[in-house]
This record gives C-alpha cells, sequence and structure tokens, in this order.
C-alpha cells in the first residue's frame, strides 16, 4: 500500500498539515533503520585514529558533509568550521577513508612548512595536473619520477624557478620588461581616450595583465597575440577552475600554445625563464603536446593572482581620497628624470622604500583577499610539534583566509582593510612590528611551496598601480561621490585572490 503523502495547503497564509502519522509499517522501518546508520556514522567519524589525533569537528553529513560542503560552497565552506573554532589550532575534518587536517595557527603552519620530508605537496601535483591541464598518461608518468627527489621534472621545474625569479639580475630584467610592457600599454590607451570611458574595472585590469604578460613571458608570436579570443578563454579556464579540480567538467585543449611551440617561437621571443621550463619539459621527455599545456600553468600562474590583486589596489587607493592623496604623494620619490634626454620614469628600485604607503595597500590586499590553502599530503605517520599525530594518505591544508581574519594575530579591526597596519607609524601597526608571526602573512603561500613569483610579482603590481594612479582619475559611473568596494565572492575554491562579488564599473 502506498503511504499517504503529506499535503500542505496554504489558505490566507494560515496553514493546514495532514500528518504522515501514524506511518506504515515499512516507512517507520525505513525511519528507523536511517536513523540508526546515521547515529552510526555521526558517532563513527567522531573516532579517533589515535589518542594525538587533532580535536575532531564533525559534520551534519557524516564523512562527505564536508565534500559537499566544498563543492556548494567553495572554500568559505571550511573557513567558517575554521572560524567557529578558533580555540583549535588544527583540527580533524573526516573524509571518506581519509582525514583532512586543518591548520589555523601560524606556529603550527611552520611547523608544517619545516616538516617538508613528511608532507609534501609534490605527490599530489601530478593527479592535479592532470585533471586541469589534460596532459597525457607519459606526461604523467613523468611528473611521477622522482618524486621528491633530486634530479625529477618537478625537481628540476622548481630549482630553476627560485633561481630564476630570486633576487638577482633574471629578476630585474623580467621585472622592468614587465613594467615597460604593461606601462607602454596603459599609455597607449590613454592617450586615445578623447571623452571619459566606462569600464568593468576587473575586466579592464585583467585585459592589460593578460596580454601584457603573454608579451613579455612568451614574446611577440605569443598565442594570445595571434588569437584574441584566447583572452576570454583563459578567463573562462580560471573560473572553471574549481571544477575540474573537483573533477567536474573535461580538460581544456591547448592548440594555440601547441602550435606557438612547435613553430620554435618560444626559441626566438620568449623570455629566459620560458625558455629554461621549455628546455626542462624536453630534456625530461615531455611532448609538445604536453608542454603546451604545462606552460599554461605558468601563464596562470604569471596572471591570474597579479591582475585580482592591482585591481584591489586600485580600487582601494581611488575608493579613498586620503588614500589616494598619500599614495600620489609618495610617488615622485621613486620616479627620477634622464639628465640627458629629461624623460621621467618610475624605477624599480626605488618603488618599494620611496613608497611605503604603497606598499602597505598591497599587503593589505593580499590579507584581506588571499583565503588560499596550502596543501600537504601526510606521506608517513608524523608527529607534527611533537604534539599532534598525524596519519599517513591523510591531507594538511594551512588555511589561510582564517589565519588572515584572526582578531587575536591582527588585532580587532582583522575584518577591515587597513593599510596601516603594515606602515611602521601606523595606527594598528602589529604587522610592521614584527609582533605577527612570520607565517601568519598567506598570501604566497609557505615553505617549500613559497611562490617563486612573489619578488617578481610585487614589482610588476607596485609598479602597474602607480601607473594607473599616476595617469588616471577614476570616478563611479553612476555618478556617486564614493566609488563602493564590494565584497569578495568567497564562494569558490579559493585557487587565488577572491574576485569581487559585484561588477566595479568605473569612468576614467
Ligand atoms: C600577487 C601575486 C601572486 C600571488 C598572491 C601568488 C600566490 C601564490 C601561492 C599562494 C602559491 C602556492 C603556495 C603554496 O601552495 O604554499 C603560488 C605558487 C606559485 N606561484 Fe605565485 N603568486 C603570485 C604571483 C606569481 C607570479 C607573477 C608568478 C610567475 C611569474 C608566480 C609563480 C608561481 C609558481 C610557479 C608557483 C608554483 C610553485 C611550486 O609549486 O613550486 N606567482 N603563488
Amino acid at each position: 500500500m502506498a503511504a499517504p503523502r503529506a499535503l500542505v495547503q496554504l489558505t490566507n497564509l494560515s496553514l493546514s498539515f495532514h500528518s504522515l502519522w501514524p506511518p506504515t509499517p515499512g516507512l517507520a522501518t525505513a525511519v528507523a533503520v536511517l536513523s540508526a546508520v546515521y547515529l552510526l556514522l555521526y558517532r563513527l567519524q567522531a573516532v579517533k585514529n589515535h589518542p594525538n589525533e587533532p580535536p575532531i569537528v564533525p559534520s551534519w553529513f557524516p564523512f562527505v558533509g564536508p565534500l559537499l560542503g566544498m563543492v556548494g560552497e567553495g572554500g568559505r565552506h571550511v573557513k567558517s568550521i575554521g572560524l567557529r573554532n578558533r580555540d583549535k589550532p588544527i583540527f580533524t575534518l573526516p573524509v571518506p577513508r581519509s582525514r583532512i587536517y586543518v591548520v589555523t595557527d601560524p606556529a603550527l603552519a611552520a611547523a608544517v612548512q619545516r616538516a617538508s620530508k613528511a608532507l609534501s605537496f609534490t605527490p599530489l601535483v601530478p593527479d592535479l595536473t592532470a585533471r586541469v591541464l589534460g596532459i597525457d598518461s607519459h606526461a604523467v608518468e613523468v611528473l611521477r619520477q622522482n618524486i621528491d627527489e633530486p634530479h625529477g621534472f618537478l625537481a628540476d621545474m622548481h630549482d630553476m624557478l627560485y633561481t630564476y625569479l630570486g633576487p638577482g639580475e633574471p629578476l630585474n630584467a623580467l621585472s622592468l620588461g614587465a613594467a615597460r610592457e604593461l606601462g607602454r600599454q596603459i599609455t597607449a590607451h590613454a592617450a586615445q581616450l578623447k571623452a571619459p570611458e566606462t569600464v568593468n574595472l576587473l575586466a579592464w585590469v585583467q585585459h592589460f595583465v593578460t596580454t601584457g604578460t603573454a608579451q613579455y613571458l612568451y614574446g611577440p608570436e605569443n598565442p594570445l597575440a595571434k588569437h584574441p579570443e584566447l583572452e576570454q578563454a583563459f578567463w573562462d579556464f580560471d573560473h572553471g577552475l574549481g571544477r575540474l579540480l573537483l573533477g567536474i567538467v573535461p580538460a581544456l585543449t591547448a592548440r594555440a600554445p601547441y602550435q606557438y611551440l612547435s613553430a620554435g617561437h618560444h626559441e626566438t621571443g620568449a623570455s629566459t625563464i620560458v625558455q629554461r621550463r621549455v628546455e626542462i619539459a624536453h630534456q625530461h621527455g615531455l611532448s609538445n603536446a604536453a608542454t603546451a599545456r604545462s606552460e599554461l600553468s605558468f601563464l596562470f600562474a604569471g596572471i591570474v593572482n597579479t591582475a585580482t590583486t592591482t585591481f584591489w589596489a586600485v580600487l582601494q587607493v581611488f575608493a579613498r581620497p586620503e588614500l589616494l592623496a598619500a599614495v600620489r604623494a609618495e610617488l615622485p620619490a621613486a620616479v627620477v628624470e634622464d639628465p640627458a634626454t629629461g624623460e621621467r620614469r618610475l624605477s624599480m628600485d626605488l618603488l618599494k622604500g620611496a613608497c611605503p604607503t604603497l606598499h602597505a595597500v598591497f599587503r593589505e590586499c593580499l590579507r584581506v583577499g588571499s583565503d588560499n590553502y596550502s596543501t600537504r599530503l601526510v606521506k608517513s605517520d608524523t608527529m607534527l610539534a611533537g604534539q599532534w599525530h598525524l596519519k599517513a594518505g591523510s591531507i594538511v591544508q594551512i588555511a589561510g583566509g582564517v589565519i588572515h581574519a584572526d582578531e587575536g594575530i591582527w588585532g580587532a579591526n582583522a575584518d577591515a582593510f587597513d593599510p596601516t597596519r603594515f606602515l611602521k607609524d601606523g595606527e594598528s601597526n602589529k604587522a610592521s612590528e614584527g609582533k605577527v608571526h612570520p607565517a601568519a602573512f598567506r598570501a604566497f603561500g609557505g615553505g617549500k611551496t613559497l611562490c617563486p613569483g612573489r619578488h617578481f610579482a610585487t614589482h610588476e603590481i607596485l609598479a602597474f598601480v602607480a601607473v594607473i594612479v599616476l595617469t588616471f582619475d577614476l570616478e563611479t559611473a553612476d555618478g556617486a561621490m564614493r566609488i563602493p568596494v564590494p565584497p569578495q565572492e568567497d564562494r569558490v575554491l579559493p585557487v587565488h585572490v577572491l574576485e569581487p562579488r559585484t561588477d566595479v564599473l568605473s569612468q576614467k
């Protein structure tokens, strides 16, 4: 016999329920079994693997709850669990047949970074790369060889990147190339402006950074210059990355980068760092097709964080007249004049030291906007900081978003945008006075995976924001007095600095 349906009638806002009670015997049994299974799973998830395992935060949906939460709410899900459990420097989220250990304390984050032999990101790279970039099985095998040993593909690439992007001549040359290219694009754009122009600020900045980065990294024959439609495809890829990581949509194609490599354009027009990357890929036996896909990850690393951080820095400065005035007042100290030609140009060397407010804005944008997770696989059972037992095969995530929002670290105004916290004479200058743990600033990750591009990104972004601030005035498209700053869209996997939840339309 079919169970009677519950009927809800809505009449003049009064509700009349026809109850399922008394239940049929079949329904009652099903409910009893489901309840028992639920209670069992709920209790099971709270059972520790080891007495010293970090405290377990149970999920309302045992085991799969954290994964469902990440699919539905992105990084915000784990961040909100972390913020509700501030008393726990590390906690455990049980997931099917594994554990996720979430670290929310800077000192423990530093301990994770130090334990790089047992806690490593690299074993996760081959599968993630295959999922996101669609590289062939031979390339995946190459990535798997000598993981965490010298002379594997990943180790060689890692060492080369840290050498070429560390302080020194190659970094200076690349920074200068980037600043010149972005400066050239902005100047050309400003020169053709006859009347105020209304733009979507994020898209506007993204355009310059995308085409500029492709140009200075890969040269004039770069795929984006040859196929302008790829610019939108690149950002579609970016916005689909969360789903690619979760394996939800099929991998992309990389035909244009393949054509670029096959024609040998990297040998003639690309930056030295890209030439070295292609060399290493070929030395390890990667085909041009796999190398082309692998390069997409470098283009991605070079573009997305830079574009989004530049957007926030420009917006935050123009949204606060007093901040705009302060930044404009300090910029002349970074401008040098060529005595021979009288030509005035920004000095990359002077920019960071001579413009502390601009530098503080940059760092505060990253603190507020970066919810990234530094992820590690537990390769063998590990006692972290002599206190916490981490089980082999589990995942450790350092929750940047929780650490960046911690009032205990940043002060009572942790949720506010306040660049003075990074200024020596600032009002809330805990950070600049060295009272903040060095591992609390998570925007560039840390330890072995610390972003190799951080020096370069700092030069590039400071120079780019400086050029925009010196070249344009910005006002809202609707003529409102103040430029509003929208909240961040945090319901995504935070694969890079968060974008705004709503568009910012402004007039230049
Ligand atoms: C504001 C700009 C940038 C931010 C916020 C940023 C942030 C990050 C973060 C959080 C990671 C992962 C760290 C971890 O897992 O612990 C990373 C990795 C990386 N970044 Fe950046 N990045 C920026 C700009 C750049 C630029 C401009 C480049 C290159 C030109 C670059 C190249 C890389 C590379 C190659 C990796 C992977 C390193 C590895 O796995 O060994 N980044 N970055």
